[in-house]
């Protein structure tokens, strides 16, 4: 039998020893993976009694791909995660304002892995920062190829730079650059394609799991075509495609108008009795008060890349930090997915085997769950909850709780496949 696994009809086909690519990453990479990885091997070995075995193969970006082969990210790396379909990697160091562009960024362009999904969830004795931070259990759809993150930017004075800059002024009769000799520009494409297949898959998911509502975050009172028309068509889309199954305060706002306030009140109350999911919108610097102040409002939120990357921090903070923040990559459609980390490569630590390993380990959870191995994936989430609660800990935690003790990322490991 073959050992890649195949999509067919929609459906994910996963052998029993399948082949899975994954990209160790900079920094601190390595450490995490090792100790992650190790865990992974142990609870799927646990769980289906040596019947299941992942069959990892490492490619190559970032720094180990450049001092091996010349280039950061080669096209043998997008080839094989291409063919195994399923991949999970470490970060990747981006240099800032010049240099190389994200290679993180790259993945999942070239891959067209559309959706960013980060669910954030405290688990019991994780120190927070925040009061109750049980009541943080949002996921977050953060759209992964568009936006002003895409990296369509010109530097200041280059050539590339006057030409936008001259067309803006004589072609659009733009006057309003305050400093137009000395500005970079950046470009800022937001797509209805790009919003309706992140939106949809955020309401799939909705369905799926039984949230209750999902909240699309933008800043379209400032940003009108962009981030305004996220808002739009991701109402349009919830409408038309799952007018059964929700009720959007696009509608309840044109009951209001036509019936008054009462009447949208009722109308909203009877769709939420009928189990209906509320797709509801927040501009985006009120919502990042209102994650902090009313979490509980919130279950699904569907937001734009550079919004996403943003709130994904911040939420990931009040549940302890990013050091436990899972996340994967993902296009629905094709079944690409590469599952990471949210954290970056934290170079001050790299090779100090210091650091959590919790958020690869946990994007190998998710890893795991998208597999349908969901018994593995139950055995790594209760060692990891029954290790926190025993108070052995890595030192993000530790400086953070009395009583712990705190362990190297490699002996994290150690006590969690002992607690599997
Ligand atoms: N997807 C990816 O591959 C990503 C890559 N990056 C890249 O990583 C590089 C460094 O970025 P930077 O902004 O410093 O952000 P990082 O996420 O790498 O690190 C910031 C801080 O977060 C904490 N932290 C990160 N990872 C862990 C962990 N596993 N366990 C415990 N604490 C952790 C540390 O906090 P403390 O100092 O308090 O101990 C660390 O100093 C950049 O090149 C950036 O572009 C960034 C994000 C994502
Ligand atoms: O690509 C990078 O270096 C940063 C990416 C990032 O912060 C993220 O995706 O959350
Ligand atoms: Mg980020």
């Amino acid at each position: 039998m073959s050992n890649k696994i195949v999509v067919e009809n929609g459906v994910l086909n996963v052998p029993n020893n399948p082949v899975i690519p994954f990209i160790e990453g900079d920094g601190i990479g390595p450490d995490i993976w090792a100790a992650a990885s190790r865990v992974i091997d142990a609870a799927v070995e646990k769980a289906y009694n040596g019947e299941k075995k992942i069959e990892w193969l490492e490619v190559l970006a970032g720094e180990k791909a450049f001092n091996q082969t010349g280039e950061w990210l080669p096209q043998e790396t997008l080839d094989k995660i291409d063919e195994y379909l399923i991949a999970i990697k470490g970060p990747l160091t981006t240099p800032i304002g010049g240099g190389i562009r994200s290679l993180n960024v790259a993945l999942r362009q070239e891959l067209d892995l559309y959706v960013c999904l980060r669910p954030v969830r405290h688990f019991d004795g994780v120190p927070s920062p925040v009061k109750r931070p049980e009541d943080v259990d949002m996921v977050i759809f953060r759209e992964n190829t568009e936006d002003i993150y895409a990296g369509i930017e010109y530097k200041a004075g280059s050539d590339e730079q006057k030409k936008l800059l001259n067309f803006l002024q004589t072609e659009l009769g733009v006057n309003k650059i305050r400093f137009p000799e000395t500005s970079g520009l950046g470009i800022k494409p937001v797509s209805q394609e790009g919003t309706e297949r992140l939106v949809r898959a955020a309401i799939e998911y909705a369905i799926k799991h039984n949230k209750p509502s999902v909240t699309l975050v933008h800043k379209g009172n400032i940003m009108k075509f962009t981030e305004g028309g996220f808002k739009q068509w991701g109402y349009d889309l919830a409408e038309k495609e799952f007018g059964d199954q929700t009720f959007t305060w696009n509608q309840y706002d044109a009951i209001k108008a036509e019936q008054g306030e009462a009447a949208a009140n009722e109308a909203q109350a009877k769709a939420v009795a009928e189990g209906k999911i509320i797709v509801k919108d927040s501009i985006a610097d009120i919502f990042l008060q209102q994650i902090l102040t009313r979490p509980t409002e919130f279950d699904v939120v569907a937001t734009m890349n550079l919004n996403g990357d943003y709130i994904s921090d911040a939420l990931a903070a009040q549940v302890g930090g990013i050091g436990i923040a899972p996340g994967a990559n993902i296009n629905y459609v094709t079944g690409h997915a590469i599952f990471e980390a949210t954290h970056g490569t934290a170079p001050k630590y790299a090779g100090l085997d210091k650091v959590n390993p919790s958020s690869v380990l946990l994007s190998g959870v998710l890893m795991l769950e998208h597999l349908g191995w969901q018994e593995a994936a139950d055995l790594v989430t209760a060692s990891v909850e029954k290790t926190i609660s025993s108070k052995v800990v890595t030192y993000d935690f530790a400086r953070l709780m009395d009583g712990a003790t705190e362990v190297k990322c490699s002996e994290f490991a150690n006590e969690l496949i002992k607690n599997l």
